[in-house]
Formats: C-alpha cells, sequence, structure tokens
C-alpha cells in the first residue's frame, strides 16, 4: 500500500510538471519569503505541543469531514494553541491539495507541514513554493539514498524535514540521516495497524536534543498523556480535531 500510494502521489506530480515546469517552480520556490522556524516552534516545553491536521479522509477510515474551507480550520487551530499545521496534499485517498496548502499558508503564522508521499526533488520545490516550512519523509517509503537527497534539499531551501519512523531500525535511519525532528508514527503504512505503544519502544533510541513526535493513534486527551510520559515533544493529530470541535479538543490536550 505505501508504494502504491507513494507511486500514485509521484504520477500527479509529475502530470502537474507538465503544466508547470521544474525550472518554473524552483523559481517560485526562490521566490518566497524564509520558511518559519519550525524547530523553534516545536522545541520540547513545558506542556506538550500539537501539530493540528487538515484531513479529510484516509485510506484505512474513509471519509472523515468535508473540510469546504481548510483555511477556516487551520485558522482555528492557530487560535487553538496548535504549534504547527499539518496539511495532507495528498489527492487520491487523502482528498488533499496543493490549493489546500497554499490556503492554509495564507490564513496562519505558524509552520506549515506539506503532508504527502514524497519521492522526488519536484515535489519538494512544490512544497516551498506553496509555502509549506516542513516537509514530511517517511523512511519506510525511499532509499537511504534518496532520503539523504530529499533531506538535503529541504534543508537547502530553508525548510525542516520531519522523519517518519515505524520501527527501531527506521530510528537508526533517521538518525544517520541527521534528522533534527523525528516522527514515530503508530500506524503502520502498509497494513494499517495501529501501535500505540510503538513511540514509547522506540523514544530512548533518539538522541537528546532531536525533537520528538508522536504520530496518529490520538483519540483523547488519555493517548496525548500516554505519548507525553513515554518522552513525546508534540503530538501530531488529525482525526480526533476534524471531527469534534478543534478548538475545545486543542484545549484539552495541552494542559498535557
Ligand atoms: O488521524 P490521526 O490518527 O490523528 O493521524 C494523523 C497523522 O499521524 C496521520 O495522518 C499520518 C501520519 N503519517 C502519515 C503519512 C501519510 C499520511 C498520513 C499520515
Amino acid at each position: 500500500m505505501l508504494q502504491q500510494l507513494l507511486a500514485g502521489s509521484l504520477e500527479d506530480a509529475n502530470a502537474r510538471r507538465r503544466e508547470r515546469p521544474y525550472a518554473a517552480v524552483e523559481a517560485e520556490a526562490l521566490d518566497r519569503p524564509a520558511a518559519l522556524d519550525a524547530l523553534h516552534a516545536l522545541a520540547p516545553a513545558e506542556h506538550i505541543k500539537v501539530i493540528a491536521e487538515v484531513k479529510r479522509a484516509s485510506p484505512s477510515r474513509g471519509d472523515l469531514a468535508e473540510i469546504a474551507e481548510p483555511q477556516a480550520l487551520a485558522a482555528q487551530y492557530e487560535a487553538g494553541g496548535a504549534s504547527a499545521v499539518s496539511v495532507l496534499t495528498e489527492e487520491r485517498k487523502f482528498k488533499g491539495s496543493l490549493a489546500d496548502l497554499e490556503a492554509v499558508r495564507k490564513a496562519v503564522s505558524i509552520p506549515v507541514l506539506r503532508k504527502d508521499f514524497i519521492g522526488d526533488e519536484y515535489q519538494v520545490l512544490e512544497a516551498r513554493a506553496a509555502g509549506a516550512d516542513l516537509v514530511l519523509l517517511i523512511v519506510a517509503a525511499l532509499p537511504q539514498s534518496t532520503l539523504e537527497r530529499l533531506h538535503s534539499l529541504i534543508r537547502e531551501l530553508g525548510m525542516t524535514p520531519l522523519v517518519e519512523t515505524h520501527s527501531e531500525e527506521e530510528v537508526a535511519r533517521a538518525v544517520d540521516l541527521g534528522a533534527q525532528l523525528v516522527g514515530v508514527n503508530a500506524r503502520d503504512l502498509t497494513t494499517f495497524e495501529l501501535d500505540r505503544d510503538l513511540f514509547g519502544r522506540v523514544a530512548d533510541q533518539i538522541p537528546a536534543g532531536v525533537i520528538r513526535v508522536a504520530e496518529s493513534a490520538v483519540l483523547g486527551v488519555d493517548d496525548v498523556q500516554h505519548y507525553r510520559e513515554a518522552g513525546a515533544d508534540a503530538v501530531l493529530v488529525g482525526e480526533a480535531l476534524v471531527t469534534n470541535d478543534p478548538i475545545a479538543t486543542l484545549a484539552s490536550y495541552l494542559s498535557v
């Protein structure tokens, strides 16, 4: 499934590339005001931080919410105290788009993450051209050499890579990249199974000074507490925010 999702995102990016060639998107990316400092925004603090996700649907959970105006939801996230906004831009299964990211970028002044299946340079340039400050890199999806290339490019463009892992071995690969922001996804993207305890099992392997993000499987404040006790600096939450009142839900999480 993961390779299929990656292939779909790459195919869609190639179609866009025929309309807007590499050089044009590169020029737009370089023309943007500097990316926001996501490492600063997500730095460890007394309370846990939240990366709040704009998420309409997913292959494992189906349709979650309509979200006609992603910019309005993102503004609520910011007002509710989120430290960053994640925007799904995958079109086929998650019903997102780069247009969503651009709309969100205009509406908030906290860092914005491009959440997609990223596998080539063109997608990274697109992210910056649309105003992203952070770009997701999924270790399980790519060979190490590709991860290295994309990780460097994201940084050269002034953005921050969020390096997503799902095992001890993948955490080791993230550390080898020199990742400063590491996510541990409780959801296995090949089987879609959730393992809320995975974060706690691998967190110790993430070196001190690296920001640790627990991704997925937050359905309530107890899950946030669970991740905090296991050492998470931040949680990445989608479903629970798009299916409940975002401001009240965020308020309960941010007290952890
Ligand atoms: O909706 P949830 O369970 O709160 O999960 C959010 C986020 O972690 C999830 O959307 C996600 C994590 N990694 C991904 C990679 C691709 C697509 C989606 C994801």
